[in-house]
């Protein structure tokens, strides 16, 4: 198959299993996900489903019991080698900046850890991704204790961004942050997958977010992929997670944005 064929995820009858004091769980049984380049897809099911053991898959930060993980049609297990970061970029859900760090060591670090770019360019790519995520110069020298929680994610995300990856990761990349927050940073997340040409999968349980941004949403339950498709056909979906999730109470603001969105384009 030719690179321009080629997803960016291809996920293919995957088990994940664990295994606890001799006991084994079964996360993930024949679960198969593709993920075209260019795409944002959404992944949402039930709490302790394995949607954040399918992005670590994806990270190849576990190993599948059975079945293959790629990503740009290479194994997903090399991907914890060095160099990896220009790969796929990772935005974790509390964001996970080292502590100790500032700002702009914490978004340089996988560029240093290349160990072969001069001092002065590391710094100055880590100063373009500080401003491309929207953040003044005057925050490059703070310590994550003295940001915000946007600002936190933000930073996250830059660092994720280090190596120009053409993959990102986003494990709930709105919660815990107020709504005015949650709105600006979806649309910044909105600006950079169009201005970068950026595949994004992200987990979410926030439907404003899901409804905001996703091209495509994948619904993880019963240990595999129930339904993998635009937004308006997931919400027609008939299975009990599903009716649940988009179709309960608070899936109503979801629908009106659905319908508007629908509306305007
Ligand atoms: N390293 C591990 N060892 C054993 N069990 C694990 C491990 N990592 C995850 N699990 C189990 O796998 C299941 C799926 O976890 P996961 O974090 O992927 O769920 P989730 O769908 O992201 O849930 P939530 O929405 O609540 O964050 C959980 O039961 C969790 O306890």
């Amino acid at each position: 198959m030719s690179d321009a064929l080629e997803p960016m995820v291809r996920i293919e009858k995957l088990w994940s299993v664990f295994k606890t004091a001799g006991v084994s769980t079964v996360i993930h049984q024949d679960l198969d996900l593709m993920v075209a380049p260019g795409e944002m897809l959404s992944i949402v099911g039930g709490s302790g489903g394995g949607k954040t053991v399918l992005l670590r898959q994806m990270l190849g930060l576990e190993t599948p019991a059975r079945g293959t993980v790629t990503v740009q049609g290479r194994p997903a297990a090399e991907l914890g080698r060095a160099g990896a970061s220009s790969r796929v970029g990772m935005l974790f859900q509390h964001g996970a900046l080292f502590s100790a760090f500032t700002v702009l060591e914490n978004i340089a670090f996988p560029l240093r850890e290349l160990g072969t770019l001069p001092p002065a360019l590391v710094r100055d790519v880590a100063m373009v991704k500080l401003q491309m995520v929207g953040l003044d110069a005057k925050h490059a020298h703070k310590m994550p204790a003295d940001l915000s929680g946007g600002m936190i994610k933000r930073v996250a995300l830059a660092r994720a961004l280090a190596m120009d990856p053409p993959l990102i990761l986003l494990d709930e990349p709105t919660a815990g942050l107020d709504p005015d927050s949650a709105d600006g940073f979806c649309a910044l997340l909105k600006s950079l997958h169009q201005e970068l040409g950026l595949t994004v999968v992200m987990v979410t349980h926030d439907l404003d977010t899901i409804f905001e941004l996703s091209t495509r949403i994948a619904v993880v339950a019963d240990k595999h992929v129930v339904v993998d498709a635009s937004p308006d056909v997931v919400v027609a979906f008939d299975h009990p997670f599903v009716q649940d999730f988009f179709r309960g109470g608070r899936g109503h603001r979801a629908q009106v944005l659905l319908h508007s969105a629908a509306n305007a384009g």
